[in-house]
């Protein structure tokens, strides 16, 4: 919870209590219906809550804007997000119905009254009904563009063009290749210290 308030100086009592809550909340239901790996639950807070906030480093949605998150899990980047911008409305979905049953579960327990979550396929959801789609860990960036391309407004409001966050690792540079469409990647090394965040970086794909 520490290394979340060093690197988001400016929570409100509220969020930071709430941050608080996720440790003990994914503890408990990761033992009930598996969404993150064991030996990660004890890394949660650097691995999954800061690793999803990373996001926020490069992108502070403006209050209203409806975020999709797709392939969510267990809540992530989902959560952590929907935690940082009250403001903001997020659909978590996932095909698989004991993930969303976690998802569900947490927000819950934190009082998160802008999540709607919903086992479901990205393929399947309304078109043009989101400003941004994030994810992590779901799919190659070709196939995910094609699931998500038409389910953004057209209208724009934010900073950045509407469009995908994707949560990413490694060496991109055939992935980016094989999409053929203008990316923008942001090293997480930028803004968070550690081992871990080194080859992790948040690819943005704007729609047009
Ligand atoms: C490796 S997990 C990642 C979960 C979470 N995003 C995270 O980073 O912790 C991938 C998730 O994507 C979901 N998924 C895969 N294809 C999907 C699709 N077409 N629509 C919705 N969910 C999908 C799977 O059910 C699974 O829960």
């Amino acid at each position: 919870m520490e290394l979340i308030k060093q690197y988001f100086p400016s929570l409100t009592p509220r969020q930071e209590e709430q941050f608080g809550q996720l440790g003990e909340l994914y503890r408990f239901w990761n033992n009930q219906i598996n969404v993150i790996s064991r030996s990660d639950v004890d890394n949660l807070y650097e691995r999954h809550v800061l690793h999803s906030l990373g996001i926020a480093k490069v992108m502070s949605f403006k209050p209203m804007t409806e975020i999709l998150d797709v392939g969510t899990g267990g809540g992530f980047p989902g959560i952590p997000l929907a935690i940082l911008f009250p403001e903001c409305r997020f659909h978590l979905v996932d095909s698989i119905g004991k993930k969303i049953k976690v998802v569900e579960e947490v927000a819950k327990g934190v009082g998160l009254m802008n999540v709607r979550a919903q086992q479901t396929r990205a393929e399947q959801v309304p078109a043009e009904a989101y400003d941004f789609v994030v994810s992590r860990a779901v799919t190659r960036l070709t196939p995910f563009y094609g699931w998500v391309k038409t389910k953004v407004h057209k209208n724009q409001f934010n900073d950045l063009r509407n469009g995908i966050l994707y949560l990413k690792g490694g060496d991109l540079e055939e992935e980016l290749r094989e999409l053929g469409r203008k990316t923008q990647v942001y090293n997480l090394s930028d803004y968070f210290a550690g081992e871990f965040f080194e080859t992790k970086k948040v690819v943005y794909v704007p729609f047009s």
